[in-house]
């Protein structure tokens, strides 16, 4: 980046840095290999011409927006090959790299769902035989797939789902069929128009018998043609808030046969005459969703790594109001109310990246059990993997909001990329399992693991805190980390005990157990956020002190201010629950706020850096307040010019509406 273009205040901000940005670059990346890999393929990816558009995406039409969405996806595989070829899924690890997509299209790429659930789910659901011939053909996009389950009728409940899979041993055939308006498939990506393969989840019935829901790997268009195979209702669902360039479909079948063998019977199977093997644990077929649930952390520390950037950079470019007379206008950064935004979303971008890798570390480790026939961690990591995604898409939607309204008017204008970010974000509350109800799948565990504790049995390791603070006493506190991260483990103790209660108190006779847990299941959530808020605390402090550990003395004190401030800010907001269950005083709290402002004020001077950390080329930030050069004005007045109502000085509605408005008004 040429920095004679840069702007002064930034200069000024890069300058203040008491740390080498670099290493903070190589720590997120993962190493100095790392960042030069995804620094080469960046590189290629954004200074291709193809890729630059010429009119902004979001002034095209919704047809125009998904083909040229499809145009420049295609050209960045091609780009991608070179970079991937010796790629394997078996050495899938969550990296970096895989952000250029955002510097293709600024919004949903139309193949995220081939390589986020349909690859994933070949691969963990598919026999041998079945991954060796469908696996190399999906990841070198021969064949082009989606992973179809939500109906609409249903999407949470899984078990309801209507479209039916029937075994006809006379051809060895399943017969799919969406019975009504609502079996048909609706949500899935890339189904409109893009793939020509799915994975489809069906209830399966063979024998007369029904056998729950399966995967079927399901050709749904005409390879060469693309046309859809007759009985196959396939297309688009129609603008949303955000996701518009995704191409999320719908799809119906009549009576559409497929193969036996296109049932993924890596857990289950049907033989030939129609026989039925159950699979170890019926929950296995649900594995993708846990997948994806574990990864969605990290898209998250990235969307927020990406707001940060745009709204730290512009607070300190701008300039606005004077905090003394005669002085000249603040950076709005300046603002503690402005820190106070600004912050905690950087901070908790860290939070959900090194949480997001023991996720990860433990999603592979339980994974590598099962294969040996080991199903005892799944309850656990289940049960982790729905609070984090559940709680982390929440937290960053309000951060990406908090980053949006941070930069006032100009944070409303589609070119900050606030907006297309914040559709981005907030979609990921609702897929891949809507907040409540993953929430109250992991309070399920918790009331388990509370029968637990009251039958004195050991706890498994994330939940084991349980034991230590099962009695009533309320915990004596300390104003240290360690003392918050106990102080939030007490709070959720005590709230799964509350909650646990109150389905007690509800079981009055008569009353079946399903109802007195939707009685207490506003408690029941609250249990789950704030089990959920003591991981998050605890793992996120314990990694970033390790982190801290391996890098400059001067980068090791960002680290620490970065993940003291994330459990700072959280104790000030759940003061409530530490008051309630700790011994907390309100000296206490008033030194915590304290030690908030101190933090706030430490980290300010870093401010810059910390963001230039996240490493986010312009091309992938797509925002006119975040450039690295903070030329913020000229931008917004250059993407204005833009706007096709410019192309000419007076738009032809005034001659045909306008003009005789006025001269009806005069009559
Ligand atoms: C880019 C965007 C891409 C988006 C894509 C999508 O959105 S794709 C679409 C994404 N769609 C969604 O995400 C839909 C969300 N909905 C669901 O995932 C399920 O319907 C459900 C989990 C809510 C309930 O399922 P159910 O009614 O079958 O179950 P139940 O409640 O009766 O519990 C029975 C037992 O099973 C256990 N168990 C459950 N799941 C798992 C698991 N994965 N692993 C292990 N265990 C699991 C559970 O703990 C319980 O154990 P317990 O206590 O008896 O020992
Ligand atoms: C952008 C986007 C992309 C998507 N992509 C895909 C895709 O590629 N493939 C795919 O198959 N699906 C996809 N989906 C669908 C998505 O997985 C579902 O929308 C999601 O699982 C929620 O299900 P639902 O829409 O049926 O909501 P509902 O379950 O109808 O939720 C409505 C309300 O009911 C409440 N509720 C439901 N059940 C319970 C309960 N048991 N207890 C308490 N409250 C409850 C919820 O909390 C919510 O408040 C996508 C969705 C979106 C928004």
């Amino acid at each position: 980046m040429a920095e004679h273009n840069v702007c002064v205040e930034l200069v000024r901000e890069r300058q203040k840095c008491t740390f080498e940005v670099q290493e903070l670059i190589h720590l997120i990346d993962g190493g100095i290999t790392a960042t030069e890999e995804r620094r080469e393929v960046e590189n290629v990816v954004c200074t291709d011409p193809r890729i630059k558009d010429v009119v902004p995406e979001e002034y095209l039409s919704h047809k125009e927006r998904y083909e040229n969405a499809i145009r420049k996806n295609c050209i960045l595989q091609e780009i991608l090959k070179k970079y991937t070829e010796k790629r394997t899924w078996d050495n899938f690890r969550p990296s970096n790299k895989y952000r250029i997509s955002s510097g293709v299209v600024k919004d949903i790429s139309p193949f995220m769902l081939h390589t986020g659930m349909f690859i994933p789910t070949l691969v963990n659901q598919s026999d041998d035989e079945q991954k060796a011939k469908w696996v190399p053909k999906a990841m070198s996009m021969e064949i082009i797939g989606t992973y179809a389950q939500t109906e609409l009728g249903h999407g949470s409940f899984i078990r309801g789902l209507e479209t039916t899979a029937t075994y006809d041993p006379n051809t060895e055939e399943f017969v799919l069929n969406t019975p009504n308006l609502t079996s048909y498939k609706w949500w899935p990506g890339g189904l409109a128009h893009t793939a020509n393969h799915c994975i489809v989840v069906a209830q399966l019935y063979s024998k007369g018998q029904h056998y729950g829901v399966h995967p079927f790997f399901v050709q749904i268009r005409d390879i060469e043609t693309h046309v859809p195979l007759p009985g196959i209702k396939v297309g688009e669902i129609g603008p949303k808030l955000g996701f518009q360039t995704a191409n999320n479909g719908f799809l119906g079948f009549e009576n559409f046969r497929i193969p036996r063998r296109n049932m993924l019977m890596k857990n289950a199977q049907v033989l030939k005459d129609g026989t039925y093997i159950k699979s170890k644990n019926d929950k296995l077929t649900y594995g993708t969703m846990v997948f994806v649930r574990v990864i969605i952390l990290f898209d998250l520390a990235f969307e927020l790594s990406r707001a940060a950037t745009i709204a730290v950079r512009y607070s300190a470019v701008r300039h606005q109001s004077q905090l003394k007379a005669n002085e000249p206008e603040l950076q709005i950064i300046d603002y503690v109310t402005q820190q106070h935004k600004l912050f905690i979303g950087v901070s908790t971008s860290h939070v959900f990246r090194v949480v997001g890798l023991w996720l990860w570390n433990t999603y592979v480790k339980v994974n590598a059990d099962i294969g040996k026939g080991n199903m005892d961690q799944l309850p656990e990591l289940h049960a982790l993997a729905c609070c984090l995604k559940a709680v982390c898409s929440r937290d960053a939607a309000a951060r990406v909001e908090e980053f949006r309204l941070a930069c006032g008017g100009h944070g409303f204008m589609t070119s900050s990329n606030l907006p297309i970010i914040n559709g981005i974000v907030s979609a990921s509350i609702t897929y891949e399992g809507e907040f409540s109800v993953l929430m109250l799948q992991t309070a399920r565990f918790l009331m388990k693991a509370w029968n637990g504790v009251l039958a004195r049995k050991t706890l498994t390791p994330t939940v084991s805190y349980l034991s230590k603070f099962s009695n009533s006493d309320r915990v004596q506190w300390a104003n240290t980390t360690a003392g918050i991260i106990s102080g939030f483990q007490a709070a959720a103790a005590g709230k799964t005990k509350e909650a646990y209660a109150a389905i007690q108190s509800y079981l009055k006779p008569g009353t079946d157990y399903e109802d007195a847990w939707n009685s207490a299941s506003v408690q029941l959530v609250s249990a789950s956020e704030a089990h959920c808020r003591a991981i998050l605390c605890e793992i996120s402090w314990s990694e970033m002190q390790r982190l801290s550990k391996t890098v400059s003395p001067n980068l090791g004190k960002v680290l620490l201010e970065l993940a003291e401030l994330y459990l700072t800010y959280w104790s000030l907001e759940k003061r409530g629950d530490l008051l309630m269950y700790t011994t907390i005083s309100t000296a206490d709290i008033a030194k915590l706020q304290a030690r908030y402002e101190e933090l706030l004020a430490l980290i300010r001077p870093n401010a810059v850096g910390i963001v230039d950390g996240f490493d986010i080329r312009d091309e992938i930030l797509n925002s006119t307040l975040g450039a690295y050069d903070g030329r913020v004005y000229e931008r917004l007045m250059e993407e204005a010019k833009k706007s096709p109502l410019n192309a000419e000085p007076v738009n032809e509605s005034f001659h045909k509406y306008i003009k005789p408005l006025m001269l009806k008004a005069k009559l």
